[in-house]
């Protein structure tokens, strides 16, 4: 975090705004609503005139909607038929629905008889009620959302101050790689990995550019990334980072003169994560194993990418679950179990979303949380309460 820059901002419109992360405290300019306005269909009206004792008749001497403004000021036993959404008249204090009235005609005038007392400021919408003029409504670095749409709206932002995306460079690395297009041949597999980080890229709000998949050849890599760096925030690889034979990122990131960040991670899945810096550009190494690609990119590069982002939140929604089932067999390190969590009779449940290797996919279609349970010398049992980290 101490290394990494944040982005700049832009302006879209606000049909384009939607998911986007503000860059300026939305502040409201204006009183909403900007006048008194009637709540509902009826007729204004003075207060004062009116009574329970005794029906009152007044005269109906205008007809507005919403949008529409009695120019005259209304007095006496006079009566102004208002439909929801319109000015109050001045002179009117007081609004009485449609449905407890009585009209009539007489002399080519309208009357409306009134047989109920109303009190000062009775069914109206005051000026200022929903939004005070100078309040921030939403802070920089929120999420929009649509009622936050429409706050852009009523205040009037056709374009919206938003934080540019960072834009996140994809290459899977692996000789056994086929293309998802492609039909399978003994020992090889189709590239998952690409295509999972590219949606949880959009997920977290970057622009995923996808360079293909390269096989486990040091020149062919050096080349690709020197090509590509230039044009990305950051870079994210996959396989080739632990110690195998042909497991190539660690001898890469010395032929950039990158500098390795850490190259190893005290937790399962994901433990061969890996990140280096090079100018300013951070390289993510993650697993090639897809369970603890999906785990690396959650932990390390999403809170990078909130960062950039300014957002408030630094990282995945943490909350405290109680756990669904067993997990007896103790281990040293810090796990991350794909999960699943639930609300049952008001309590939040959270249990794994399938089985728990780091080399399996299948669990990660179900995945909505991980399940933190940290290492030490004791499993868990149902009914323990644990961290867990939202991923919807
Ligand atoms: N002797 C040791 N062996 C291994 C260790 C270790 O500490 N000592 N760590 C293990 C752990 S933990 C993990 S995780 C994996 C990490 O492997 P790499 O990141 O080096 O990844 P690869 O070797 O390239 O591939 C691992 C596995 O994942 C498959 N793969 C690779 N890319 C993709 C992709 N784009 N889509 C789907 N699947 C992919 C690949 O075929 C391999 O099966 O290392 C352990 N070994
Ligand atoms: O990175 Mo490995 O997945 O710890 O299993
Ligand atoms: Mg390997």
């Amino acid at each position: 975090m101490r290394i990494i820059k944040q982005g700049e901002t832009e302006l879209v419109e606000l049909t384009a705004s939607y998911n986007r992360v503000l860059a300026e405290d939305l502040r409201a300019d204006y009183d909403v609503p900007g006048f008194d306005r009637s709540p509902y269909d009826g007729y204004a009206l003075r207060s004062q005139d009116t009574s329970d004792q005794t029906p009152v008749f007044f005269e109906v001497v205008g007809h507005i909607g919403a949008g529409s403004v009695y120019e005259s000021y209304l007095e006496a036993k006079q009566a102004v038929r208002i439909m929801t959404g319109a000015a109050i008249p001045r002179g009117a204090d007081a609004v009485i629905m449609l449905e407890d009235v009585t009209s009539f005609a007489e002399h080519e005038k309208t009357f409306v008889s009134i047989n109920k007392k109303l009190y000062h400021h009775q069914n109206i919408s005051f000026q200022g009620e929903d939004v005070k003029k100078g309040n921030v409504l939403v802070e920089k670095g929120t999420v929009i959302n649509p009622g936050i749409i429409a706050l852009l709206a009523t205040f009037g932002y056709a374009k919206v101050p938003v934080k540019k995306k960072p834009v996140i460079g994809v290459i899977a690395t692996g000789s056994e790689l086929l293309e998802v297009d492609q039909p399978l041949e003994p020992g090889k597999i189709r590239n998952s990995n690409a295509y999972m980080i590219i949606s949880q890229l959009d997920r977290a709000g970057a622009i995923a550019t996808y360079y293909g998949q390269l096989t486990d050849d040091v020149q062919e890599s050096l080349t690709k990334i020197t090509s590509v760096i230039d044009e990305v925030d950051y870079l994210i690889t996959t396989g080739g980072v632990s110690v195998g034979d042909f497991d190539l990122l660690p001898e890469i990131y010395q032929h950039l003169e990158a500098d390795v960040l850490f190259n190893k991670v005290a937790m399962r899945p994901g433990s061969v994560t890996t990140v280096a810096k090079m100018k300013d550009k951070l390289l993510f190494g993650l697993s090639g194993n897809p369970s603890a690609c999906y785990v690396g990119f959650e932990l390390f590069t999403k809170p990078v990418i909130d960062y950039f982002l300014e957002k408030h939140e630094i990282g995945n929604e943490k909350q405290v679950a109680i756990l669904s089932e067993d997990f007896s067999k103790k281990n040293p390190f810090d796990r991350f179990i794909r999960g699943y969590y639930y609300l049952e009779d008001g309590k939040l449940y959270a249990g794994p979303a399938g089985k728990d290797k780091s080399n399996m996919v299948h669990s990660l279609a179900k995945v909505n949380c991980f399940i933190h349970l940290p290492g030490g010398d004791r499993g868990y049992k149902t009914g323990d309460r644990v961290n867990i980290h939202l991923l919807t």
